[in-house]
């Protein structure tokens, strides 16, 4: 479902060049949930946007769904549905009920088909006491709740989510994590997320990458993550060491997956 093939990404930056994506390669298959760690500046943003043809990259290769991202952004709208935590995608000054109806007006959907997936929707996700507020009057929580509809409304097998429980409270943490536990589930939809939170990759992702430099420097499960610093059985202590380069992180790469 998402393919890299030693993707990069460089930036100019007056006279000299930031690597923020090297090498990077890595596939997802069709119903995966994956989480994506690194620290600050890693390259997990710009590996977003390359997914989702925001960025195009300045070396190799990307496809998602079949399709080369930036080139076919369109036809892959269709099929991915994005979600930055820092941002959001919809209309600031219109009721949450507009942005998406705009949503299916861009999108194309079948009337029919949108007010059912709304209704759902709307259901799973508590949003029916704020469908009517504007979204700039929206509290975080709501706005992740709304965002998280608006990527959804058109059924997309892949959901791409750029730390989706930033600034959340516990309770709407838990409410965001079950939510995308179910689409996962329920509906064969792929997921990849990159996130700062230790817990969305604890409660929710049965394989782990960490991108750090802008490579892979770990592909596997939890467990196989836990398991480069044995003695170590908090998380929080293992990725600590990994950020730090005081695991030997390649050498820790499970056989059979990508590099
Ligand atoms: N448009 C840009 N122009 C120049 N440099 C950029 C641009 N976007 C990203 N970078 C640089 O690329 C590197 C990777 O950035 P990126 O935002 O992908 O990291 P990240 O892993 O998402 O970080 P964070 O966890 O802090 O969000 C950083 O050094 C950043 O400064």
């Amino acid at each position: 479902m998402i393919e890299l093939d030693r993707a990069g990404r460089s930036f100019k930056v007056r006279r000299n060049i930031v690597h923020a994506v090297r090498d990077l390669s890595f596939t997802v298959s069709a119903g995966e949930f994956v989480g994506c760690l690194g620290p600050n500046g890693a390259g997990k943003s710009t590996t977003i946007k390359m997914l989702c043809g925001i960025l195009t990259p300045t070396s190799g290769r990307v496809r998602v769904a079949g399709l080369d991202p930036s080139r076919r952004r369109t036809a892959l709208a269709r099929r991915i549905g994005v979600v930055f935590g820092q941002r959001t995608t919809l209309w600031w000054d219109l009721p949450l009920a507009d942005s998406f109806e705009l949503i299916r007006l861009l999108y194309k959907v079948d009337r029919a088909a949108f007010r059912a997936r709304l209704e759902e929707l709307t259901g799973t996700l508590g949003l029916g006491a704020f469908l009517r507020t504007p979204v700039r009057q929206l509290s975080l929580g709501q706005r992740m709740r709304g965002d998280l509809a608006a990527a959804l409304l058109h059924a997309p097998e892949v959901l791409v989510l750029d730390e989706p429980t930033i600034g959340l409270d516990v309770v709407s943490k838990a409410g965001i994590r079950e939510f995308l536990l179910r689409v996962n589930a329920e509906q064969g939809t792929t997921v990849l997320l990159t996130t700062h939170d230790l817990g969305d990759v604890e409660r929710l992702c049965r394989r782990v990458m960490l991108i750090d430099h802008g490579r892979l420097a770990f592909d596997g499960t939890l467990a196989d993550l836990m398991a480069t610093a044995p003695g170590h059985a908090d998380i929080e202590d293992v990725v600590t060491r990994l950020y730090k380069g005081e695991a030997a992180l390649t050498a820790e790469l499970p056989a059979g997956r990508d590099q």
